[in-house]
Formats: structure tokens, C-alpha cells, sequence
């Protein structure tokens, strides 16, 4: 098979898509995939490091308010569009799949022109504008959560799950904490603000890590890479702690996840996919600056089936924040029944699912 795939801008797009190309290759080595990305967003880095054939092209987001950058966005818009249709042409795909971002946007457009099938994923129960736009020119449209069904033509939706759950499901992890310079065998919580980190959850954890350092659990603290200089230059002027570890990124997170007893983060709709394929329990704090404040929706689905506790960002602070871990970390039997009710939610199968589609719809 040969794969054009595209998805940029953040993690939550893009993981999908490289989940969908490990699993294209596990079945078949031979397939030929081709990424093409925004130079701006992180896939322009994530992906040719894991040495996947990488194109990138120039784009930008639409302003919601009329401004004199849409007449810029509409121009580059069409010159990707323009420039997607001859790696298109050049490429010669059986399929493209779309995970979402403006990139994407202008790829399945250029592709479903040139008559070439389309597939597009949407991972949030609130469709993206991306996504709403490409509904209308795609074949199909695999979704994530049963609430994304209605926002899209009936007769093109197929649920999979997000396939990135597959992956960290099947991964046989030897991962030691001792990386992070933290102990294996003590009980040991994330904290990590989506793809990007969240400014606000670092500012609390900055706070927080005084008495955190009292604490019998290890905390790893991820601030995202942007945000690490200025929270470094915060922490360092406190007392250090054997049982915190800080870090910008984390580039293996399906080897780490499993080594966590519990996740504080973003309910981004990639991060949810994975907690629930492998059953940890978690504190979510939606992101209140997304459409449609569509992760406050993406982490009900979670709380309403007691696999995790929320916080809404507006109560954030040192103590909620802390008091929550507490209650998580101090308490083993709610942990193992908020793991079990969050594995429940799984779909563990959503690559393969995901790329029957892509054979079916590339073969109709
Ligand atoms: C602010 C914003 O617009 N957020 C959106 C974005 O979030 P974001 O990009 O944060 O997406 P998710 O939380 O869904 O996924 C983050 C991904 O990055 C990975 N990761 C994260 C940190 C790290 O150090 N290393 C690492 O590998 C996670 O394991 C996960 O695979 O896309 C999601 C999926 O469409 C949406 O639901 C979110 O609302």
C-alpha cells in the first residue's frame, strides 16, 4: 500500500497518524508512507527523527475575528493546496488519512480533487474546524468518541478509536525510572500539560513542589519544552527532592505510561486514548482555550465512569492540586478501581480497525 498521511501542530494530531504508520508496517513492510507536515508545527521534528519520509509545506490557522491575516491565510491556504496536489501527483497514494491540523486541511482537499480516497480521523467528541470543513470531499471519517457521530454525514462515519491506544497497549515496556533518576518500585505519578505543557498547571506545580517533596510517592513533572527554562529558573532557587524528577518532554511516552501509577494532566483527546488502553487512573484538568470547550467533554467521559477525578483549571491551585494527588496516590484500592474503570473504556484495537478502513476505502 502506498500511505499519504497528514496531520500537524500539536501531539494530539500527529501520534494518531504515526500509530497508524507503525501498524501499516508491522502488517506490511513493504508499504510505502509519505508525512506530510507544517514546517512550523512539532511534526516537522517528531517525524523525521523517527526517519519517516517527511514533506513540510507552509500554512497558517484561519483568526476566528475578519483580519487582514485571513487574506494571508486564505493565500497560503491555496498555495498548499497547490503544492499538495503535486506530492500528490508525485506520490501517486492509494489512500490519504487526515488526523486533523490546518495542514491536513489543505492535503485530503488537494487529494480528494485528484478523485485519490480519503479517510480523516477526528479524535475530540467536539468536531475541529479542519475536520467540519473536509467532511463534505472525504470518503470516510473515523471517530473516537460516539458524540462526534451526529456533526458529520451519517453515511461516512465509522467508529475505530484513536489509534494510538493500540500502540501503547502493545507495547512490552523495560523502561526504568531510574532515567528520570527515581526508583522503580515506588508508586510514581505524571504530571504533563498536553503536548505543549500548560502554563498554568506549571505555575501551580511550581508551588506545589515544596510539599510534594514531602511526599511518599515520586512525581514526574513534564513542563513541556517551550516552558522548561522558565519553570528550571523558578525551581532552582528551591531545596531539590529525591523523589521529583523534571523534564521538558518526554519523546517515549508509550514505554513511560505504563510504569506510572497515575496521570495529572490536559484531557486532550490522544492523551485520554492512551490512559484508557492501558488503565491509569488520572486528575484532569480540561484546557478551557479549545473549541467549544471540547476537553471539559472529553474528560466527563472519564468521570462519569469513576476513572478519573477533575479540577476544573478555574480551581487550580497548589492545594487542590496537591489534595487531589493525595487522595489518588494515598489510596490504593480507589487507584486499582479508577484503573480498572479507565481500562474499561479502551479500544485497544483502533489501529488495525483504522487501517481496514484505509485498505476498504482504498480499495472501492
Ligand atoms: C490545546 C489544544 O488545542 N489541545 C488539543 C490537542 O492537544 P495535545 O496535542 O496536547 O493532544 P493530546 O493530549 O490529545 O495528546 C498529546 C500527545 O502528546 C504526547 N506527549 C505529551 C507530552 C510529552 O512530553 N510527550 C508526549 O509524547 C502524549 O502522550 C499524547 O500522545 O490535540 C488534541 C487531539 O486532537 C485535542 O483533544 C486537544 O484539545
Amino acid at each position: 500500500m502506498r500511505l499519504m498521511v497528514s496531520g500537524g501542530g500539536t501531539g494530539g494530531h500527529i501520534y494518531p497518524a504515526l500509530a497508524v504508520i507503525n501498524e501499516l508496517k508491522r502488517q506490511d513492510p513493504d508499504a510505502e508512507v509519505l508525512y506530510v507536515g507544517s514546517h512550523r508545527g512539532i511534526e516537522s521534528k517528531i517525524v523525521p527523527d523517527l526517519g519517516i519520509p517527511f514533506e513540510a509545506m507552509t500554512i497558517q490557522g484561519f483568526k476566528r475575528s475578519l483580519s487582514l491575516e485571513n487574506f494571508k491565510t486564505v493565500y497560503l491556504f491555496l498555495k498548499s493546496v497547490h503544492q499538495a496536489k503535486k506530492l500528490v501527483r508525485s506520490f501517486k497514494p492509494d489512500v490519504v488519512l487526515g488526523t486533523g491540523g490546518y495542514v491536513s486541511g489543505a492535503v485530503l482537499y488537494a487529494a480528494a480533487k485528484q478523485h485519490i480516497p480519503t479517510v480523516i480521523h477526528e479524535q475530540n467528541s467536539v468536531v475541529g474546524m479542519t475536520n467540519k470543513f473536509l467532511s463534505r470531499y472525504v470518503d470516510k471519517i473515523a471517530i473516537n468518541f460516539e458524540d462526534a457521530r451526529a456533526q458529520f454525514p451519517a453515511d461516512k462515519v465509522v467508529m475505530t478509536g484513536n489509534p494510538r491506544a493500540q500502540e501503547v497497549a502493545n507495547i512490552k515496556s523495560d523502561f526504568s525510572l531510574s532515567a528520570f533518576n527515581l526508583k522503580d518500585d515506588v508508586p510514581t505519578i505524571m504530571v504533563v500539560g498536553g503536548s505543549q505543557g500548560a502554563l498554568k498547571l506549571n505555575q501551580v506545580m511550581v508551588e506545589a513542589l515544596p510539599e510534594l517533596a514531602k511526599k511518599s510517592y515520586q512525581v514526574v513533572f513534564v513542563t513541556g519544552p517551550k516552558r522548561y527554562d522558565h519553570v528550571m529558573s523558578q525551581v532552582n532557587k528551591m531545596v531539590s527532592a529525591d523523589n521529583i524528577s523534571i523534564q521538558s518532554y518526554i519523546n517515549n511516552m508509550p514505554e513511560v505510561l505504563p510504569k506510572l501509577a497515575g496521570v495529572v494532566g490536559r484531557s486532550g483527546a490522544t492523551t485520554l486514548a492512551e490512559l484508557t488502553a492501558l488503565g491509569v487512573p488520572s486528575i484532569l484538568i480540561p484546557s478551557p482555550y479549545v473549541t467549544a470547550d471540547h476537553q471539559t467533554k472529553n474528560a466527563m467521559s472519564l468521570v462519569n465512569a469513576n476513572a478519573a477525578l477533575m479540577i476544573k483549571e478555574a480551581d487550580l491551585t497548589n492545594q487542590t492540586l496537591v489534595s487531589a494527588m493525595d487522595e489518588l496516590m494515598n489510596d490504593d484500592q480507589k487507584r486499582s478501581a479508577m484503573a480498572a474503570a479507565a481500562k474499561k473504556l479502551g479500544k485497544p484495537k483502533a489501529a488495525t480497525e483504522m487501517l481496514s478502513l484505509l485498505k476498504e476505502v482504498s480499495q472501492s
